[in-house]
This record gives structure tokens, C-alpha cells and sequence, in this order.
């Protein structure tokens, strides 16, 4: 147990649209708290840009790709015992991107199909450590954009608004049914990265929602 209350051995996930800062989050935090970090690879992942020009050709292959890497990395979490903030779910795989894709006909009924069938299989074994936080980050979509504009990689800034549009709104619906671990809720516009003591109070609250949840586990 640290100074703020929260165990050496906890898992924090941040959750949250693309662009919503997650990643700066993740990196504050686990520096505060002298965690680990689980970070997502865009730079070497090679199918994303591909995906961002074709969906329909590249969906399957991307979400894939994602899954084995977002699986390795909960095995590294699961070997060496916790003590990380991971940036971004498992979940959000499946229930946001490939459903998304699913839905609006740019990954195949039997695709999808297939990958959720895998994502079952992965998720159902010992090696998945569900989260014992899971920070929801959120915020109006003018902001959001604003980020992803800011942060330059191309192949977002090109692709239409209206993908983010529906991706914004799946979210909002998502959260509120989620239930595979605690969540706490964030709003973007509340605090401050770069402000040690919002990042206090984020760790403050944090601790609030693990503890009765540790407990409760007992
Ligand atoms: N709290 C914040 N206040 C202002 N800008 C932020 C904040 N958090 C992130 N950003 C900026 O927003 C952009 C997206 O942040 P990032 O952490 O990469 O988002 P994500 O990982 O959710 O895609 C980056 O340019 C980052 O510097
Ligand atoms: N599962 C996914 N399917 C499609 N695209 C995905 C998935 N996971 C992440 N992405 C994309 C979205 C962004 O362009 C980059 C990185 O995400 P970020 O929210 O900026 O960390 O990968």
C-alpha cells in the first residue's frame, strides 16, 4: 500500500474515446504512483494506417492484431503481479471498435463472429486480470476533436468527423452498461495533468473506489 491508500499489486485501466487523453493520463499517474505502464503501440502497428484508409479491407486483420497485442500485455500484468496503469481496455476492443465496425457493415457478420468467439476464449482464463479501476474519461466531442487535431497523426485528423461522432455516442452508451469492474468517471474539463494536486485528487479517488472493492473481494 502506498501514501494514497492504493494497493502495490493494483491493475488502473484508463478508458475513453480516442484523442479523450487517456495515454496522458496513464503516464501521470503511473509516474506518481511509481507504476507500470501498459502502453497501446501506434507507431508500429501495421495495419492501422491501412485500416484508416479501407475499414472494410483491413477491420478484421487490425482487430486481430490488437487482441493479441492488448492479451500479451495482461499476461506481462498477470507474471509480474500487478502494480500497472494500462492505457486502454480489452473491453473497448470488442464492445467499441469491432462492434462499431460490425454494426455499420465495415467488418463481416462471420468476421465479427470469429473474433468475438477468439476474444471469449482469451478473456476466459487465468492469464485476464480484470481491472481493479477503470478511469472513464470523458468529454464534449468539440474538445476531443480539438485533441486529436492537436496530436497531428494524420490518418485521424483525415478521417471523417462523423466516425468520431458515432464512436462518441457509442461510448456514452457503453459505460453506462458496463459492469465488468468498479469505474470511476471522469470529465476532462475537472482536472488538470500538469497540476500536482488535481492529480491528488485523482489518486484520492481512485483509492476510494478500490478499497471497499478489494475488501468486498476478502
Ligand atoms: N488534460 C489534458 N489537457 C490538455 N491537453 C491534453 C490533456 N490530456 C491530453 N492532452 C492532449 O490531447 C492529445 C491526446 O491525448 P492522448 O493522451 O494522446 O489521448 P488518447 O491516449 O486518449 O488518445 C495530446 O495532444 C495530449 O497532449
Ligand atoms: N480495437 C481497435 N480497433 C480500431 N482502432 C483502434 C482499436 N484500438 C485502438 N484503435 C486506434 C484508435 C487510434 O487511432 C489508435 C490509438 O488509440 P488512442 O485512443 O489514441 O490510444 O488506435
Amino acid at each position: 500500500m502506498n501514501n494514497y491508500g492504493i494497493p502495490a499489486n493494483a491493475l488502473i485501466t484508463v478508458a475513453g474515446t480516442v484523442g479523450v487523453g487517456k495515454s496522458t493520463l496513464t503516464a501521470a499517474l503511473a509516474q506518481r504512483l511509481n507504476f507500470k505502464t501498459s502502453l497501446e503501440q501506434v507507431d508500429h502497428n501495421p495495419y492501422l494506417e491501412k485500416f484508416y484508409h479501407d475499414f472494410e479491407r483491413w477491420s478484421f486483420h487490425l482487430q486481430i492484431y490488437f487482441l493479441a497485442e492488448r492479451f500479451k500485455e495482461q499476461k506481462k500484468i498477470f507474471e509480474l503481479g500487478g502494480g500497472f496503469v494500462q492505457d486502454r481496455s480489452i473491453y473497448e476492443d470488442t464492445g467499441i471498435f469491432a462492434q462499431m465496425h460490425a454494426d455499420q457493415g465495415t467488418m463481416s457478420a462471420t468476421d465479427f463472429e470469429t473474433y468475438s468467439s477468439l476474444f471469449e476464449a482469451m478473456v476466459m482464463t487465468p492469464y485476464f486480470p480484470h481491472p481493479d479501476v477503470l478511469i472513464y474519461l470523458e468529454g464534449s466531442l468539440p474538445s476531443i476533436l480539438n485533441r486529436i487535431t492537436e496530436r497531428g497523426r494524420e490518418m485521424e485528423i483525415q478521417t471523417d468527423r462523423s466516425y468520431w461522432e458515432h464512436m462518441h455516442e457509442r461510448y456514452s452508451v457503453w459505460i453506462d452498461q458496463f459492469t465488468a469492474c468498479p469505474v470511476l468517471r471522469l470529465n476532462i474539463d475537472q482536472y488538470d495533468v500538469h497540476d500536482p494536486a488535481s492529480v491528488d485528487a485523482i489518486l484520492a479517488q481512485i483509492a476510494a473506489v478500490i478499497q471497499p472493492s478489494k475488501e468486498a473481494k476478502l
